[in-house]
């Protein structure tokens, strides 16, 4: 997490942008300007439209990320995104993360895995890349802890040879997340405090020179009571906090996960950066692709910067 917290050091901003594009979120006459490129180069008219979003994402996400480099830490790609769009878009998913990668941004790619022990080390070379080749260009991963510590390992292991990070859910932002993450155990806890002192421990061996260890934790925005404890309980575990934006949560409801240096946790916005052209209200259908473009740079970077001044005020 060294690198992580060094960056948001030199941002002085715990801030990373989520780059989770959609049909909806890329303006339409971006789209359409690459209906004639795309055309010759896909065999069927079947593929055409994936094929047109996903080069339309790819100008996007280079959009946001020149307009947030320097402002934010990092990015955190959401592969659901891209895997949507087949391999066109994986395609897309790592040149994105390459070029944030360029830009000087960590990227942290929310691909939320979890399998047997087996299988999740293969997921776990994303992080190592195969051989002398790394094809992902990504600097952590987000884990789903389900199948206990033998899909858990293999990312730890992986991370400590690469010296790359892994995000472990632990308290999630969404509406449901408590069917499962506040039921009772019989000690007591609850299952997601459980989890949390799991976390704990398999980032043990890996404290860095700040006091994290490579293996942090999501804890949603929405929870800010749980998120203020789990601060408490987890000394060594890094938050990413999601669910800030567009699900409601806001500086004051993360507050209590940063330490009382204000370290300790990056907060992530996605639809609240990425669709800030949407709300500017200088949009219209009749501005050429470069134009809305130019909007989406511009919106994004506002609103990032909103973003940052509002977790420095209560931090
Ligand atoms: O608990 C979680 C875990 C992950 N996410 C992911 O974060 C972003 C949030 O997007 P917004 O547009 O800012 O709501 C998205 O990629 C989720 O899959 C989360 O929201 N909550």
């Amino acid at each position: 997490m060294d690198r992580l917290i060094e960056a948001i050091n030199t941002t002085q901003n715990p801030s990373v942008v989520g780059l989770d594009p959609t049909e909806a979120l890329v303006p339409a006459q971006v789209v359409a300007s690459f209906a004639d490129e795309v055309r010759e180069s896909v065999e069927s008219e079947e593929e055409l439209q994936a094929a047109q979003l996903a080069v339309a994402y790819y100008e996007f996400n280079r959009t946001i990320i020149d307009a947030v480099a320097g402002i934010v830490p990092a990015v955190k790609p959401q592969i659901a995104m891209y895997e949507a769009l087949g391999p066109a878009g994986v395609d897309v998913y790592a040149m994105t993360c390459e070029y944030a990668r360029e830009r000087g941004l960590y990227v942290l790619a929310d691909v939320k895995r979890g399998d047997i022990g087996s299988t999740a080390a293969a997921y776990a070379r994303m992080l190592t890349g195969v051989g002398e080749h790394d094809p992902w260009s990504i600097d952590a991963v987000t884990v789903n802890p389900y199948l206990g510590t033998d899909g858990i390992t293999p990312f730890v292991d992986a991370a400590t040879e690469a010296d790359k990070d892994l995000f472990v859910l632990v308290r999630t932002s969404n509406p449901s997340s408590s069917e499962l993450q506040m039921l009772d155990l019989a000690d007591g806890k609850k299952v997601y405090e459980h989890v949390a002192d799991l976390v704990e421990g398999w980032g043990a061996e890996t404290i860095g020179k700040y006091g994290y260890s490579r293996v942090g934790a999501v804890v949603g925005a929405t929870h800010s009571e749980e998120g203020k404890a789990l601060r408490k309980r987890m000394p060594h575990t890094f938050f990413l906090v999601p669910g800030y934006g567009a699900q409601g949560g806001t500086a004051a409801d993360v507050r209590g996960m940063f330490d009382a240096d204000g370290s300790g946790a990056i907060v992530n916005s996605s639809r609240g950066i990425i669709g800030a052209w949407r709300k500017s209200g200088q949009y219209s259908e009749g501005m050429s692709a470069d134009e809305a473009l130019e909007l989406v740079g511009e919106s994004a970077r506002a609103a990032t910067i909103d973003m940052r001044d509002n977790l420095r005020a209560v931090l």
